[in-house]
């Protein structure tokens, strides 16, 4: 199988084409496909906005019905859209698999939410007249995607934009465009007009967000990538006040302590820590082990972890894929090399990148000052650091700028309430390894973003309340 057979992208697929999409795996040129310069890309917002005001007369019903048919498609279509996933992104194909189920949750559960956009009247302040709210679309938006969850994190922004009956134009990451083609392609067969959803891809990520953030027509941008992007992209959405949507980074604290079950909190980190390498905003990146069953907790850990077999995500068994590419890959060996020059002992792994693969490492002996606790490691390593008590533990956990995902393990419920209640986060898992659903509001504080996507909360990102005062009734 090559990605030119399947018909999912072989129609964007060319061979002058100035973007080169390759596999992480192997390093082997999957396919070249056109770039965008911000001229194509501003004619795209130009169609997208005149295709929003149709689309905004629709009905919330009419909406939905073109939604489901889109969440039809991609499920029907899921084993190849997993496919290419795996082969761009480089994750094991079971995990590509998921992320296709995960992502279309959110357009199945945006075409219902669509329908739930009411307004209220309120008491007035005279006889005379009346008070009233009505929720409106937002206009034309735009998004920008990172590669680690290369469908999901396309349709957790475009499902509620349109079902808020707004149009989009996104932004996928260089190293994973094929996927977010790919879902442009279904959702046109779909129904849900071309001009309203349209994917541009680009070796110009910073011309294009400039773009996004400064075209007149633009009116909100949802970004979900690194902080540092996150920042530049603020600057340059004060020129025209962009309504803003922005997850970023994340250095989530995952916090054992001595009444904790210890079989599930090891589960825990292999769900949380190694899913997709590592390469996920809500990995556990820090490791918290209360005292006394740090020596326990991490011999049963580096069992299991020795349990994960790394390889071509293509290939049957794998469950530790490539990272995204060698250079990131060498990122994550460096940090491991200066906590060991530091002192921290290797307990598994830790043996250097090869290519883009880095084995899955557990490092123990880690301060809070050491950069692999400070960094968003974004790689398949666990840096384990000792605390006393829960206070120690708050207090180590929250020593980060970031603010996006955190865990706990306790089976005591004053101390999981009294923890959980404390921790600066946007969202608290306890006794679970995995938090992300269509049904709960995804987000963080600080420095890891603003605005919440899925839920009840996430049609608000893309609508405007009106407050109208209907006067004229004295009779
Ligand atoms: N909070 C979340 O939901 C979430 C989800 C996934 C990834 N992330 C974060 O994303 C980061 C990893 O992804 P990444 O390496 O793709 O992040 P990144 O910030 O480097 O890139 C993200 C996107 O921004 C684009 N981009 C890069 N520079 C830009 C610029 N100057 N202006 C406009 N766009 C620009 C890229 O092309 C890509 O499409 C990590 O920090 C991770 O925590 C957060
Ligand atoms: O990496 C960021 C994603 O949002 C992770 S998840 O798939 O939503 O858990």
């Amino acid at each position: 199988m090559t990605i030119e057979t399947l018909a999912l992208v072989s129609d964007y697929l060319r061979a002058d084409g100035a973007i080169v999409v390759e596999n992480p795996a192997t390093g082997a040129v999957l396919g070249r496909i056109a770039s965008h310069d911000a001229d194509a890309v501003s004619a795209i917002i130009d169609k997208a906005d005149a295709a929003r005001i149709a689309w905004a007369q629709h009905s919330a019903q009419a909406r939905s019905n073109l939604l489901r048919a889109w969440h039809g498609l991609i499920l029907a279509h899921a084993d190849d859209l997993a496919r290419i996933i795996t082969l761009e992104s480089g994750k094991p194909l079971a995990e590509a698999k998921g992320e296709v189920a995960y992502g279309a949750s959110y357009v199945e559960w945006f075409a219902e939410e669509g329908k739930r956009a009411y307004g209220e009247t309120i008491p007035g302040f005279s006889p005379r007249s009346r008070i009233l709210t009505i929720r409106q679309p937002i206009g034309t938006c735009a998004a920008i995607t990172p590669w680690n969850f290369p469908l999901a994190m396309i349709t957790r922004k475009v499902a509620p934009a349109l079902a808020a009956g707004c149009s989009i134009v996104v932004k996928p990451a260089e190293a994973t465009p094929l996927t977010a083609l790919a879902l442009e392609k279904l959702a046109h067969e779909a129904g849900i007009p071309a001009d309203l959803f349209r994917v541009t891809a680009t070796k110009s990520s910073s011309a294009i967000g400039a773009l996004f953030c400064t075209h007149p027509l633009v009116r909100k941008l949802s970004f979900t990538g690194s902080t540092r992007v996150g920042q530049i992209l603020m600057a340059q959405a004060a020129q025209q006040v962009t309504r803003l949507s922005l997850e970023l980074g994340g250095n989530a604290p995952f916090i054992v302590f001595d009444d904790a079950d210890l079989d599930a909190a090891v589960e825990g980190v292999l769900a949380s820590k190694y899913r997709n390498a590592g390469q996920t905003c809500v990995c556990a990146n820090r490791l918290l082990v209360q005292d006394g069953v740090h020596d326990a907790f991490v011999a049963r850990l580096v069992a299991r972890v020795g349990q994960l077999r790394m390889g071509d995500g293509m290939a049957d068994g794998t469950t530790l894929g490539p990272l995204i590419d060698a250079r990131e890959a060498a990122r994550v060996a460096a940090l491991v090399e200066d906590a060991r020059t530091a002192g921290c002992a290797i307990k598994i792994g830790g043996t250097g990148s090869d290519g883009a693969f880095h084995p899955a490492t557990i490092m123990t002996g880690v301060t809070q000052d050491m950069p692999i606790a400070q960094d968003e490691i974004f790689g398949p390593v666990a840096p384990v650091i000792r605390f006393t008590d829960e206070a120690d533990a708050i207090r180590i956990a929250n020593d980060t700028i970031y603010g996006l995902a955190a865990y706990l393990y306790s089976r005591d419920i004053g101390r999981v309430w009294r923890v959980m209640e404390a921790l600066e986060y946007g969202m608290v898992a306890v006794n679970e390894g995995i938090l992300s659903t269509e049904t709960a509001p995804f987000g963080g504080v600080k420095q890891s973003g603003m605005g919440r996507e899925g839920s009840s909360h996430g049609l608000a990102d893309y609508m405007e309340i009106k407050y109208a005062l209907m006067g004229g009734m004295a009779g």
